[in-house]
């Protein structure tokens, strides 16, 4: 479903300097697989999922996404590629202010062309999924942190997209919320098929993966501490 192939992303560091954010990465994503990429800030594992989500362009490397290469993409075609084929879970969740919970999570079915309330009544077992039943009317102003983040958790989730970038989803959440989420992202891995690159600091991330791995020295190596998945994550 996704296969990254060498992909080089450098940065000026301002002082007549390089950052190798990305130094020649290489990774493929099955579907229905997670793969969880761990690193520590600054590592580049947000510009990697940008690169994935055709918002920034690779100095080097094909970005392949079902066979096509998004990194030829022009701005139309990408701003589509977006709306139809991927869900794009933000690090810090960007809600419309004054804009229920509700709404916020049907917005990318709108773009598509359903009817409001059939949009809404298509978002609301997601949000309830997330634990937001009793949210559903309230505002980012009068959500928690949180909240916040499983409402934009739900919103690019809502589309039933095939490839899902996640960029630290849990980073908002206590372990017992954060759990929750991990597990919700697993499960939507094994029952729609749906292919998943998680970035975070998160170690429990790496128990609800398939595959882990650490961004480092704009290298991805095997994750050291494990990566065999969970017994609570595969239900037994
Ligand atoms: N537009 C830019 N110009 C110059 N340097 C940049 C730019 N964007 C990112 N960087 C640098 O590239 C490196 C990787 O950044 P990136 O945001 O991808 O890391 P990250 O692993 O997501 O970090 P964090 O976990 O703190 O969010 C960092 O050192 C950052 O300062």
């Amino acid at each position: 479903m996704l296969t990254l192939v060498d992909v080089v992303k450098h940065y000026p560091d301002g002082d007549g300097g390089t950052i190798r954010a990305l130094d020649g990465i290489s990774l493929s994503v099955s579907r229905g697989e997670l793969a969880a990429v761990h690193g520590p800030s600054g590592s580049g594992k947000t510009s990697l999922l940008q690169i994935i989500a055709g918002l920034l362009a690779p100095d080097y490397g094909e970005v392949l996404v079902a066979g096509r290469d998004i990194t030829a993409l022009d701005a139309a075609d990408a701003a589509d590629y977006r709306l139809r084929e991927i869900g794009y879970i933000t690090q810090t969740p960007d809600l419309m202010p004054g804009v229920s919970a509700l709404e916020q999570a049907a917005t990318k079915l709108y773009g598509r062309g359903r009817r409001p309330r059939e949009a809404r009544a298509a978002v609301r077992p997601l949000l309830e999924r997330l634990g937001l039943d009793k949210r559903l009317r309230h505002r980012p102003e009068q959500l928690s942190g949180g909240e916040r983040q499983r409402v934009a958790i739900a919103r690019a989730l809502a589309t039933a997209p095939r490839l899902v970038l996640a960029d630290e989803p849990t980073g908002a959440l206590d372990a017992g919320r954060s759990r929750e989420v991990l597990q919700l992202l697993r499960e939507l891995c094994d029952e729609q098929q749906v292919a998943m690159v998680l970035v975070t600091h998160d170690p429990l991330a790496a128990d609800y993966a398939d595959t882990a791995h650490t961004l480092r020295d704009g290298a991805l190596h095997a994750f050291d501490t494990g990566s065999a998945r969970a017994p609570s994550a595969s239900g037994s």
